[in-house]
Formats: C-alpha cells, structure tokens, sequence
C-alpha cells in the first residue's frame, strides 16, 4: 500500500482538488491512504480565530465568516447546493460555534487544537466528497480515534502502541474497499479530545500511517519539484536533488528545511520506507527520493534560513563563571517554556542561545531568567545552515550582514546574522 500526502498548497481551491483527484486516478493500483492538510492558509486564519476568541476580540465573528465563505466558495464550485457535503461541513462548523460561544476559559493550547483542528476535519470531508463524486470510491476516517497522543496540546506525544494496533485493527480492510482519506495533523487523547502535532505536523502523520501499515512508500505532493537545495522563496537559483539520504533529510530538516516536517524522516527510516517529494503540478516527474543510499556526493551545497530568531546573551550577575548548575537552571526553564535551542555557545561569563521568536514563550522565558542572571537580547534575526559549504558561498551570503554568532563543523555551517 502507498501513502499520499496532500499538503495546504495543493489544495487551496477547487482546481487544486480537482488535480489531487486526478493524481489519485491514475495511481490506484495499489491501496492508498490520503493524509491531507486544511485548505491554504486555513490553519493561520484559524490560529487568528482562536486568538480573537481568547481576547474576545471584536473581529471575532468576522474572522470566523471569512473562513467558513472561503469554504464555501470551493464547495459551490465543486458540488451542486443540494449535495450532502454541505450539511457535513456545516456541522463541523457548528463545533466552532459551540466552542466561542462560551467564555475562554484558561487553557490556550486546549482551546487552540479545539478549534485549529476544523481546518483538516473540514478539507478531507471536501476532498473524500469529491474522490466519490469524481467515481473513486473512498472513505472518510477519523484520525482523532486512530493516532493516539497524550494531552500535550498543540504538542501531542504519540502513543506509538495503542496506535499501532488501532491502525492495524481496521485500516487495511478498509482500505480494500477503495481509497481512505484522513485529516494530517491531528490526534485524540484518551478522553477524546482533539490534539494537534505541532505546526506543519501533516507530513508526520503520514509517515505514522505508513510506519503502521509497513507502507510500500510515502509520496508528499508539493508545489516545487522536490526537495531543493535552498527554498526557493528566498534563493533565485536553485538546484533539485534527485536523491537524498534518510540521514541527509533529518539534518535537513533539523536545521529548518520547511519542506518536509523534522519528525517526518524517523519513523519511515526505522520501517526503511522510501518518502517521494513529487510536484503535485507535475506529476509525471520523478521529484526526490529520500532512502537508506549513502553514496551521495554534495556537489551543490544546502542552504537553510530561519528567519525570526532571538540571540539571548545570559550572564551571571556577578562575573563568577557559568557553570554546570547555572546551566542545569537556564536548560530546565528552555525545557519549561518548550523552548527549542536552535544553535548554542558559552565562554566564561556569558551562554549564548539562538532560537525560534514566540513571544509568549519568550515573556516567560524571560522572567524566568531575570532574577539570577543578566540578560540582553536581539531579535529579528536570521540563523543561516548551510551544508557541505564551500568558502565563496559564505562570502557571498553573508555579504552586507552583521554575523552575530558563528559555529563551524567539517560538513555544516551555522551564522546568526543581521
Ligand atoms: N529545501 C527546500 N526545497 C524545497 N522547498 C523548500 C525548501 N525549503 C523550504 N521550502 C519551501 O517549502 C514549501 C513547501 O512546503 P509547505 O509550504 O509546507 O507545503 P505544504 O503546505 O504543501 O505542506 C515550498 O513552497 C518552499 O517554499
Ligand atoms: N494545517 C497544518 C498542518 C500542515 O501540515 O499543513 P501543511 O501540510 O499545509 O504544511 C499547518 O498549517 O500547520
């Protein structure tokens, strides 16, 4: 059996579904599971709802009718007013409803995967709708009860065993009948609430089903042609690699290569299960192949850019040195906060620490910190990764910036510039 993975891009309207129909036609061959994202942008116009709803903002209920119009607009163009879709989402919608009506109560993360976790149940109801009406039989299934995670909301921890067998227990017969669609980037918990796995965490549960299901292959379907050596919404030239390997990949993604989700790689190179990047616009074109190959010589470098980052210099206060316990009580507040350290260096007074700018984590952060050490910070900063690097490439890229902090390994280049 093979997995598919639709992600917001390939189907942000009518025709992009029209076209993931189209893919899927001509590759029924062999049983198939559709993982897909919500449509376009949903899930940061959600985020917004979700904000406005805990602040009891005034553009509330305006947030809210813009996404359910965008919705509709593609139903309309997809399906005739009396088709039964429309009830389905409706009612999905309701649950919004149900949920803002009342008054926010204090857990964020809980409300946020409440109410973010529409955008997937909406656009696979819309999706599995259409494979039916376009005459390949296909079912919705409702992930909330086949990945099992802990209540870590908007983070959720996989039960890997319960998951497993649930996976098992009923998927592959359904998947004799005809295709299965299901929602990325959901969990349940064991009191049946809906979790989330963490941003762009579709590609994640793609790789869950096929780890589960001893998956032939995964193939996530993107608007580039695979995995490039830079994105090329911030490089002009760039060059596609036909194949990478599983290790390649996870460092890739470690560093920030948003292509593909960083917990994506493991389970598939655990079950040594090939993932495609393919184009959904083209795809007849091989993309990139990610497996067990080892031979790989890097004639083009990869670069990697993450932009929004905090460079945090922590000093003691009194200019003794930083030491083990100092760094045992900066570590346990990172941890915390679910802060993740993305580049790192200390020298005697002060410990230097790059990572992602979210400011409520940041707020927290920071009171934590002030009380035993001195703090000074910079933001809007970029952390810049390049791999297999030759030297004239990090001129090049460092041309006109301040270089904050630098770390230099054989294979790997890491600057925070400004
Ligand atoms: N190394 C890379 N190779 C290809 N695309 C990259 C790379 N790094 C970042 N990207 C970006 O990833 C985007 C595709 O991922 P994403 O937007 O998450 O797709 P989807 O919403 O379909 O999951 C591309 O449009 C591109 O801008
Ligand atoms: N919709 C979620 C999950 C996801 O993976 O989306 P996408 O496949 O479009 O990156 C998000 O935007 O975070």
């Amino acid at each position: 059996m093979q997995v598919y993975k639709f992600g917001g891009a390939s189907v942000k309207d009518a025709s992009g579904i029209i076209n993931l129909s189209e893919i899927v036609r001509k590759n029924r061959e062999t049983p198939l599971l559709i993982v897909v994202s919500a449509m376009g942008k949903t899930t940061n116009a959600l985020e917004k709802l979700t904000r406005a709803y805990v602040d009891q903002a005034d553009d509330m209920q305006f947030i809210f009718e813009e996404i359910k119009q965008y919705h509709y607009e593609i139903l309309h163009q997809l399906f005739a007013p009396n088709h039964a879709v429309f009830d389905e989402v409706e009612n999905t919608f309701v649950e919004i409803e149900w949920t803002i009506e009342d008054e926010p109560h204090d857990d964020f993360d809980f409300i946020y995967d409440q109410i973010v976790s529409i955008g997937e149940l909406v656009s696979t109801r819309i999706v599995n709708a259409y494979l039916n009406k376009a005459g390949i039989a296909s079912q919705w299934l409702d992930v909330r009860g086949y990945i099992h995670t802990d209540n870590t909301y908007r983070e959720g921890k996989v039960d890997w065993a319960k998951t497993k067998q649930s996976i098992q227990q009923d998927v592959p017969a359904l998947l004799q009948k005809g295709v299965v669609v299901t929602p990325g980037f959901l969990g349940g918990t064991s009191e049946n609430f809906t979790t989330t796995l963490g941003r762009e965490g579709s590609d994640y549960t793609a790789s869950i089903f096929a780890a589960c299901l001893n998956a032939d292959s995964v193939t996530i379907w993107k608007d580039v042609p695979g995995v490039l050596n830079a994105d090329p919404k911030l490089f002009e030239a760039t060059v596609k690699y036909d194949e990478l390997s599983y290790a390649e990949a996870i460092e890739m993604t470690y560093y920030g290569a948003s292509v593909i989700h960083p917990k994506t790689i493991k389970p598939l190179q655990n079950a040594k299960i090939p993932l495609l990047v393919k184009p959904f616009l083209h795809p007849e074109e091989p993309g990139t192949i990610i497996s067990e190959t080892q031979h790989i010589v890097f004639n083009t470098p990869v670069i990697i850019v993450k932009q929004n980052q905090v460079l945090l210099s922590i000093s003691t206060k009194d200019y003794s040195f930083i030491s083990e316990d100092h760094l045992s009580e900066i570590f346990g507040l990172f941890a915390s906060t679910h802060t993740k350290v993305n580049i790192m260096q200390n020298s005697a007074v002060s410990f230097t620490v790059c990572f992602d700018d979210a400011p409520e984590k940041f707020e927290k952060l920071m009171l934590g910190l002030q009380p035993a050490f001195r703090v000074k910070y910079n933001t809007e900063l970029s952390l810049i990764t390049v791999r297999h690097y030759k030297q004239g490439l990090l001129k090049e890229l460092t041309t006109g910036k301040i270089v904050l902090l630098e770390q230099i390994s054989r294979n790997t280049v890491q600057m925070v510039v400004k």
